[in-house]
């Protein structure tokens, strides 16, 4: 069967996305997914996301991580579906859709699109890291020349280690520019590699800095290799609240390809 999809990236992370309202996908073949994501032998993307009908929303999110399987949310991949969602004309410039960990609203500006994360509440301090579950797990490291870091070989390291083990945790390393900026880079778990840019990554960058108090911004800027993002909120004591994502969406290319 050929499927049509379409790339997409938002700050660099890269994400095949196909509408599947029609059911056309085989949703058990995680290994064909893999392929279609693989950079040298197939199309090559970070994720891979299906757009599906659903029955309160504008539409369900279906989220796959480059390996195959399919993974907790995807903040980029979020609001590059909401782009996708007004391009193929099911939205306007506001919707709400269903991903694995709920509802999101999502509103969309020119490229530009802001997406609702889910709200959080509790941020781990330890020793040396904090961690905290933004729609996925994110493991929240600060560090100093961060450009020199490797990300790959540290992030693989704390993603398989204690206490997170084969289930794993996404890991971030966030250097502090300014009051309220941060640069950060990401190891994302079901890629297995540094990633361009993680949405929920920096999500949970902006808030465990400001549980922290490394910010006292509820306005935070992160600077990602694939580019900038902004992170919202509110803090309501021992959580946060109205947690909103900005940043640019792309088109890249349309395709077609056998499934
Ligand atoms: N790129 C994502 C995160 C995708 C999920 C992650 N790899 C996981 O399995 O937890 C983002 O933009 O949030």
């Amino acid at each position: 069967m050929t499927m049509t999809f379409y790339k997409y990236q938002g700050t660099g992370n890269d994400f095949i996305i196909v509408d599947n309202r029609l059911k056309i996908i085989n949703k058990k073949d995680t290994k064909r997914i893999a392929e279609l994501c693989d950079r040298r032998f197939g199309i090559g993307a970070d994720g891979f996301i299906l757009l599906e009908n659903d029955k309160i929303s504008d539409f369900k999110m279906v989220y796959y991580n480059a390996d195959g399987n399919e993974s907790t949310m995807c903040g980029n991949g979020g609001r590059c579906i909401a782009a996708f969602a007004k391009f193929i004309g099911i939205i306007d410039n506001e919707t709400e859709f269903v991903a694995i960990d709920g509802l999101h609203k999502a509103k969309i500006e020119n490229n530009n699109v802001q997406l609702q994360m889910q709200d959080v509440s509790e941020v781990e301090t330890h020793a040396n890291h904090l961690f905290l579950d933004t729609g996925s797990p994110h493991h929240v490291e600060t560090v100093s020349d961060i450009k020199s870091l490797d990300v790959k070989s540290l992030g693989s390291k704390i993603r398989y280690g204690q206490p997170y083990n084969e289930a794993g945790s996404n890991v971030n390393f966030v250097e502090q520019e300014t009051a309220d900026t941060f640069a950060v880079r990401t190891y994302e778990r079901g890629v297995e590699d540094e990633t361009l840019s993680c949405g929920t990554g920096v999500t949970a960058v902006a808030l465990a800095m400001h549980a922290n108090g490394k910010t006292k911004s509820n306005s935070v800027h992160l600077k990602t290799p694939g580019g900038k993002l902004n992170v919202t909120f509110k803090c309501n004591g021992e959580g946060y609240n109205n947690i909103w994502l900005t940043g640019p969406t792309e088109q890249v290319f349309k395709g077609e390809v056998e499934w």
